[in-house]
């Protein structure tokens, strides 16, 4: 196995992305602190002790204006930095989510910067979960990503596949492409040819876990590296599982707000077995108010007809087009039900969805996340703690884990 030196810092751009990561470098041995939003300082002489291996910086800014994004990935990086941290990775989704007015590129560009550091690489490759990248365009499983089912997502619907075509505009500086020919063959080569065009991100084919090993290699004196979870799998000599043991009393309890294919599809699943709430799309802050409590109740009517059966609850099927308000509103009434139910005491919490996980983990106020084992690829228990509580927490990425996920997560615990 590759003994690649690891990135300790990771700036992820949402929760399930970072937990997806985390699991990896956990899982490869790798002590890894998962923080909710950037780390406070530690106090001097607490840094040697409870240094990680890793940490991951969870932020939610992928559907965030540039200047939001920029500034929240900045903040990020000279926290760790005050930590002692001198390399860096940016988590980004492995579907490379982005808006019409995408942030990858730009806050890229930022943290480059602040490092003085030239060129990075864009690796969203991730072949474990069917993302590999071809002439720089993104497949998904056998479709090209715009043909996948990230065309019609109700945040960042994904219309090209062209990583290049979809970068340079984002971009104040180049980017350019390294063929799979190139990572197979003379990668330092193609990545110093790069450097001297000018190019500033290099857009990287990757089909295999070995290319990922390759790269991993040959970037390892990058201080900025890009990309999703993939490339985490070819960081560090590789050990016994770090991923900590999961427990946590009381009724379950799944949040669904994604509304991918995959997220349907395990909803559908789970309906056979579980009763299951479908939200209406609240109007305003008032008809968030009343869903919540409604909804509260009808989980705790469930749970006195059977305590040990899990409920599930989840969002309408989307208005075309998409409605950015609408699903801030639906953020707000997950994160709301996950308070109300936590302060009646329940503890265990699979979300599915990036951002709707976002919310519920601000709203739950919990800063910090221990990385427990997996439930699927890219998807494990975590544990958090409320007023020192230990809360379960599976944050499901929208398009990750299997039809039975919302019934095989509770069996793990
Ligand atoms: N019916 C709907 N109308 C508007 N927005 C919706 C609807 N259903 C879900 N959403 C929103 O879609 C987004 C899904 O994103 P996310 O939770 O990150 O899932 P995924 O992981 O699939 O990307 C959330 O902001 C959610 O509130
Ligand atoms: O890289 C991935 O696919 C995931 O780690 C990820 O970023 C998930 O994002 P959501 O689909 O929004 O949960």
């Amino acid at each position: 196995m590759a003994d690649t030196p690891v990135p300790r810092g990771v700036i992820a751009d949402d929760l399930t992305g970072a937990t997806d990561l985390a699991l990896m470098t956990s899982e490869r041995g790798l002590r890894t602190a998962l923080s909710v939003g950037p780390p406070e300082t530690p106090v001097p002489g607490d840094v040697e002790a409870s240094s990680p291996d890793v940490t991951v910086v969870a932020l939610r800014s992928r559907t965030s204006p540039v200047d939001e994004a920029v500034a929240q990935s900045v903040r990020a990086l000279r926290r760790l930095r005050a930590q002692g941290v001198g390399s860096f990775y940016f988590k980004y989704c492995s579907t490379f989510d982005s808006t019409t007015k995408g942030n990858i590129g730009p806050v890229l560009e930022a943290l480059l910067d602040e490092l003085g550091s030239d060129l990075t690489v864009v690796v969203p490759a991730f072949p474990a979960a069917r993302r590999t990248v071809y002439k720089s365009r993104l497949f998904v499983g056998d479709d090209v990503l715009d043909e996948s089912s990230m065309r019609a997502h109700p945040l960042t619907p994904m219309q090209d596949s062209h990583l290049v075509r979809l970068l340079q505009p984002q971009m104040r500086g180049r980017v350019g492409a390294i063929t799979l020919e190139d990572v197979r063959g003379d990668l330092a080569r193609a990545l110093e040819q790069c450097r001297q065009r000018g190019v500033r991100a290099a857009v990287l084919d990757a089909v295999a876990d070995d290319d990922l090993k390759t790269i991993a290699r040959a970037t390892s004196g990058l201080p900025l590296t890009t990309g999703s979870a993939g490339l985490a799998a070819a960081w560090g000599p590789g050990g016994p599982s770090a991923a900590v043991p999961v427990t946590a009393p009381g009724p379950s309890v799944s949040l669904v707000g994604s509304q991918s294919e995959t997220s349907r599809a395990q909803v559908a699943h789970a309906a056979a077995s579980q009763p299951v709430f479908v939200l209406e799309v609240p109007r305003d802050r008032q008809t968030v108010a009343e869903t919540v409590t409604e909804v509260v109740h009808w989980c705790q009517a469930r749970w006195r007809e059977n305590a040990e059966r899990p409920v599930l609850v989840h969002a309408p099927p989307p208005t075309r087009p998409p409605d950015p308000p609408q699903a801030n509103l639906l953020e707000q009434t997950f994160g709301a039900i996950a308070s109300e139910l936590a302060d009646r005491g329940v503890r265990r919490f699979a979300v599915g969805g990036g951002e709707t996980s976002g919310s519920v983990v601000d709203a739950l106020g919990i800063h910090m996340l221990d990385i427990g084992p997996p439930i699927a690829t890219g998807v494990c228990w975590s544990v958090g703690r409320r007023d020192g509580d230990p809360v379960a927490l599976a944050l499901k990425s929208g398009n990750f884990g299997g039809p039975d996920f919302f019934r095989r997560a509770w069996e793990l615990l």
